[in-house]
């Protein structure tokens, strides 16, 4: 019996999250054992460069030695105290001086819990109950938030899942991303009744899409205009596109940032912040109640602080856009030798292949991808030792672990299988 059978026996799908599972692009799922730098190692000890990064937490790589012996040193002390320690301090410091519009923040334990917190802030700060999001924006898996989302709720063709009461989803408008239009709509049609917006400054949930022109200047002056508050989910471009995320990388100030992934430096942490006076409605100081037994946890913390750390130091993200650069020009070139038109989004060290001819700057665009190709694609790839995420609808990662030798050899085998499933 394989892995993918035995564990399916005791978890449902033989998998703790859904896009795990190979769903969309069918197959079994690669059991990992172990990880260093750029590289993951399954079970059987086959070795993949790796894109996925443990779906972008890991900026600075697997299993980073600075990361590892601050853990081990932390670990010696206790796990877990249920009690205020310096640690906590030390990352809230360090995302207040990152990111530009967080002047306090909450730690959580996953990008889900902070964007369910962020939302019952934004309801309570406005006393109003809609908002909006984005068709194909993913934000975590709480009831309000899964509505037309993207993902694995995508992927699977759930977008909107049952379990969620009629009640609550008719709380959620949804806007089409790229389209300030259909959002001044919305503002229209509710008056008054929206708490908040929502959105993935760069869409990474649908296949990387990026924002068009001034989107996003319109999207916060519409917010402004109509005193709803303006939520920048950066649980991916967090400390991705910049130290500062998505906000510093286009200028926009954000009335709450969600946060997760590269915060936690592989550990599970979430984290919401913003305005001082926003936050400081959330209990005990004011009357919102969000609580965690282990949230702010010691290991998690450490791990943060380690990461956020590296990614402070002189000329990373440089180095960074460098390498990930290099590897977008190979597939470009690639494509471009093969006279093949697909579209490629990418900024920093995030980018999706699309299977589809032409851009990809909506919703529409992207799920017009063929994704029976992807499958086909994604499994060449990892026979030859490259991981990629095993949906469409989700971004590749590069990180500061990836050596010149590794994005060589990805490109090497990229124009290999494109040349393979499309050359004459
Ligand atoms: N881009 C989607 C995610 O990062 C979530 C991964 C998961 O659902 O396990």
């Amino acid at each position: 019996m394989s892995l993918f059978e035995e564990a399916k026996k005791y978890i449902p799908g033989g998998v703790n999250s859904p896009v795990r599972a190979f769903g969309s692009v069918g197959g079994e799922p690669v059991f990992i054992s172990k990880g260093k730098g750029s590289k993951i190692y399954d079970v059987k000890g086959k070795e993949y460069i790796d894109y996925v990064c443990s779906w972008g937490p890991l900026i600075v790589g697997h299993s980073n030695e600075r990361i590892v012996s601050r853990l081990k040193e932390v670990i010696e002390n206790g796990t877990s105290f249920g009690a205020p320690t310096e640690l906590e301090i030390e990352l809230a410091k360090l995302v207040v001086e990152y990111v530009p519009s967080i002047e306090m923040v909450r730690m959580v334990n996953s990008g889900t819990e902070a964007v369910m917190s962020a939302i019952r802030l934004a309801r309570a700060y406005t006393d109003r109950k809609k908002i909006v999001k984005f068709e194909g924006c993913y934000h975590g898996h709480s009831d309000s938030l899964l509505v037309k989302a993207g993902s694995g709720a995508l992927t699977f063709n759930q977008p909107s899942s049952p379990g969620v009461p009629d009640e609550f989803a008719k709380l959620t408008l949804i806007a089409d991303y790229n389209d300030i239009e259909s959002v001044k709509k919305l503002f229209k049609e509710n008056k008054d009744e929206i708490a908040a917006v929502i959105i993935e400054p760069v869409a990474g949930n649908m296949g990387v899409v990026l924002p068009k022109g001034n989107f996003l200047k319109e999207l916060e002056s519409v917010c402004k205009n109509e005193g709803t508050l303006l939520i920048f989910d950066e649980i991916i471009t967090g400390f991705r596109l910049a130290k500062g995320g998505a906000q510093e990388y286009f200028g926009i100030d954000p009335d709450i940032t969600t946060l997760g992934k590269i915060i936690g430096g592989g550990l599970p942490v979430g984290a919401y912040g913003g305005k001082k006076e926003i936050m400081e409605m959330i209990s005990p100081v004011g009357p919102v109640y969000q609580a965690g037994t282990l949230s702010g946890n010691p290991l998690a913390m450490a791990a943060g602080i380690e990461t956020l750390k590296i990614l402070g130091e002189e000329g990373f993200y440089d180095k960074l856009r460098e390498k990930s650069n290099k590897l977008w020009e190979g597939f470009r070139e690639n494509c471009n030798k093969l006279g093949l038109k697909f579209a490629f989004n990418c900024i920093e060290s995030m980018g999706s292949l699309f299977f589809k001819e032409g851009v990809v700057e909506s919703f529409a665009d992207a799920v017009e991808s063929d994704t029976k190709l992807y499958a086909t694609f994604f499994h060449k790839m990892l026979a030859k030792g490259i991981n990629l995420a095993p949906s469409q609808f989700e971004a590749m990662f590069v990180s500061s672990s990836h050596s010149e030798e590794d994005i060589d050899k990805t490109i090497k085998i990229h124009y290999e299988v494109l040349k393979e499933m499309f050359g004459n």
